[in-house]
């Protein structure tokens, strides 16, 4: 069962004598350790699949494993196995715990778009960059375990000391609205383990095995619950490089991986390093690249696969011609090689940069998927209709229950939702339930009480027929009586308030024939998207398709052909990460980006790129100029600019007629 492992990975699996920690390199079988791990803990070793947790860092990545699991193990599927990101972990745990942190266990879970409202209506402010530089401040206090009493206490300057009484009132609200952030997800478990004893043994007895994958990128907190579930016995193995970390904007600290050392004294440490994803040549460019970092492990990695191809820097004029160059030898390439478009991934820093790509994609015809963008489901105009369904199925909903409330504004402001929220905080039950009390009643004028009333009658009114009424009947009725695509042309310049009223359309659409085929009530329906959501959608990966992604969200994937696009100076390295010395991070992104490509790497830079409407010069990323000339083909540098668009024309030309021909 372990043949296809070499020995140091053997080893890892094998190994269960106290902590371990697998650090390698990218490409260098990490991943498979850890599935082979968990099978062979089952197979071998009589773990039962429920007593064993593996935590990924994405959604999708957990999927993968899952699968990666199932095929080891064919005909047996592991029931009971966990395998799933640390937010997911932490839902798990808290919908069972929740009532030991005075939350309900039906608490509702808001995004990073909710608590941005949140924090905006503490802040009475329109400014986003003043709300996100509160939310940061709020989430690495949160993230480092840090309560908003010993923030206030040990905050260094004025700033940060308004920044702590608004984490307060911010904690304060959620309460109130029983909702959970992202960031609680971890932290709760964690407090609630810090603090109750007979609570930590018994999920310690639930889960005697953790592995974890990108370990690199674990906060103080992810770190603390993984000790609090191993205690001393240390039943853990982690893999990590601390090459990839690149979350460290978001309170992720490679600290963890010396604290391990400290923390574990016997931590067993096993290092990998044969790589098996890229060629030579490819693996070389990873390598000379994030040697230019100060590193705490110098790691070199080797392959048994030959050199390949040179890693091809083309130079563009402009985003319209990098996006053209991009495409169109992605699909000559994949003409002449009868690939498929999922051997192909673009990669960029920022999310912005996708659009230019998939307006060409578009046009040629060929199918994406994007990740690490807002998914459909995530649409502003998608989430306020899901949240008249999330309160239409679940009246303890609060936070669907607001947004409902007062999208489109109805005359309920904040005064009064504030003291709804306070109300039914004290009685310990939803808003919904507040509004027809008469202890609230008494506390609010008829002008405040009066929308209220009417909102909730009309959700009890139409609550009444959901039962016997198709899904999209009741959606259309609920468009025509709040006014809805009113209130879109009224908010927004018309192309986009366009825009939205088609995604309305789309979704009004799609909750037809999903509830017809599938026979689908509203609760069943509501259910699905909240899972959709969860997982970003799972069709995506069902179809052979070009991918988008932010460099970000392909950490840990793979994929034949790379083309990285915009490798420019203020945009990979960030302009920020220079003025913020953070540029070896922006070098380990860098790093990760490379060492996704197994056979090919493109790596494309503009000369000049529109910016705030300007058309302005752009220099190529100082990491294109860190890989070494051997290993390197360049294009379009230093060409006479008219015979360039000749050249251009005239190569366009010929791989049109190539595909033509298909
Ligand atoms: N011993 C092996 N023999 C053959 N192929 C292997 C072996 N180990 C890993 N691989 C393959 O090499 C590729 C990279 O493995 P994996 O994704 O586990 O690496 P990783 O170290 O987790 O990479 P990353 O750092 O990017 O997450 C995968 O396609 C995997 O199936
Ligand atoms: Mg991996």
């Amino acid at each position: 069962m372990l043949s296809h492992l070499n020995a140091p990975q053997r080893e890892a699996v094998k190994y269960l004598d106290g902590p371990l920690l697998v650090l390698a390199g990218a490409g260098s079988g990490k991943t498979r350790v850890i599935t082979q791990k968990i099978s062979y803990l089952i197979d071998e070793c009589g773990y039962a699949p429920n007593h064993i947790a593996a935590i990924t860092f994405t959604n999708k990545a957990a999927r993968e494993m899952q699968e990666r699991v199932d095929k080891l193990r064919p005909g047996k599927p592991a029931k009971g196995l966990t395998v799933c990101t640390f937010h997911a972990l932490g839902v798990q745990i808290m919908r069972q715990e929740a009532h030991r942190l005075a939350y309900k266990p039906q608490f509702s879970i808001l995004d990073s778009a909710d608590a941005m409202q949140i924090i905006n209506e503490i802040l009475k402010t329109t400014d986003k960059q003043e709300i996100r530089r509160a939310q940061w401040r709020i989430s690495g206090w949160k993230n480092g375990l840090i309560t908003p009493d010993v923030a206030l206490a040990t905050a260094e300057s004025d700033l940060d000391a308004t920044y702590a009484k608004i984490y307060q009132r911010y904690q304060d609200t959620l309460k109130a609205y029983q909702a959970l952030d992202f960031d609680d997800l971890i932290r709760l478990p964690a407090e609630l383990f810090a603090t109750d004893m007979e609570m930590l043994e018994k999920w310690r007895k639930k889960l005697r095995y953790l592995l974890i994958d990108e370990y690199q990128d674990t906060n103080a907190c992810q770190y603390q619950i993984v000790k609090q579930l191993c205690g001393v016995s240390g039943a853990f193995t982690a893999v990590g490089d601390d090459d990839q970390a690149i979350y460290g904007w978001r309170g992720a600290d490679v600290k963890n991986l010396h604290q391990l050392h400290e923390d574990y004294p016997r931590l067993k440490v096993i290092q990998l390093t044969q790589n098996y994803r890229s060629t030579l040549r490819i693996l070389r460019a990873a390598n000379s690249v994030i040697g230019n970092n100060d590193r705490l492990y110098d790691k070199q990695l080797w392959s048994e696969h030959g050199n390949g191809d040179p890693v091809h820097v083309m130079a563009c004029k402009d985003e319209t011609e990098e996006a053209q160059n991009v495409v169109m030898r992605m699909l000559a390439h994949k003409f002449e090689h009868r690939t498929r478009y999922g051997d192909y991934a673009i990669l960029y820093r920022g999310n912005h940069q996708a659009r230019v790509f998939e307006q060409m994609l578009r046009n040629e015809k060929a199918p994406y998927v994007m990740s690490g963008g807002q998914s459909f489901f995530e649409k502003s105009e998608i989430k306020d209709l899901i949240s008249y369904m999330r309160l239409l199925t679940n009246s303890d909903d609060d936070p669907a229950f607001i947004r409902a409330a007062t999208t489109p504004k109805r005359g309920i402001g904040a005064a009064t939702l504030e003291k709804l929220g306070e109300y039914a905080g004290q009685r310990k039950i939803s808003l919904f339930e507040a509004v027809f009390e008469a202890g609230f009643v008494s506390r609010v004028t008829e002008r405040q009480l009066e929308p209220l009333l009417t909102f909730c009658q009309y959700i009890n009114a139409l609550e009444a027929r959901v039962r016997n009424t198709p899904v999209s009947e009741i959606m259309a009725d609920l468009l025509k009586a709040i006014d809805y695509e009113v209130y879109i042309f009224d908010s927004d310049e018309t192309r986009a308030a366009q825009n939205k009223w088609n995604n309305v359309q789309e979704f009004v659409g799609w909750l037809g024939k999903k509830g017809e085929a599938d026979d689908k009530n509203l609760i069943e329906l509501t259910q699905t998207i909240a899972l959709i959501t969860l997982l970003e959608n799972r069709s995506e990966d069902e179809i052979d398709a070009v991918r988008l992604s932010t460099i970000h969200a392909a950490k840990g994937l793979e994929f034949g052909h790379v083309f990285l696009v915009g490798a420019e100076e203020d945009i990979l390295p960030h302009r920020e990460s220079v003025e913020n010395g953070t540029l070896e991070e922006e070098r380990r992104l860098m790093y990760v980006a490379i060492t996704r490509a197994q056979r090919s790497l493109t790596i494309s830079y503009c000369k000049r790129r529109k910016r705030a409407g300007e058309l302005q010069t752009c220099e190529p990323s100082r990491f294109i100029g860190e890989i070494s000339q051997d290993d390197m083909r360049q294009s379009g540098q230093d060409v006479d600019p008219v015979e360039q668009r000749q050249q251009g024309n005239d190569r366009l030309a010929n791989i049109k007629a190539m595909l033509a021909q298909k």
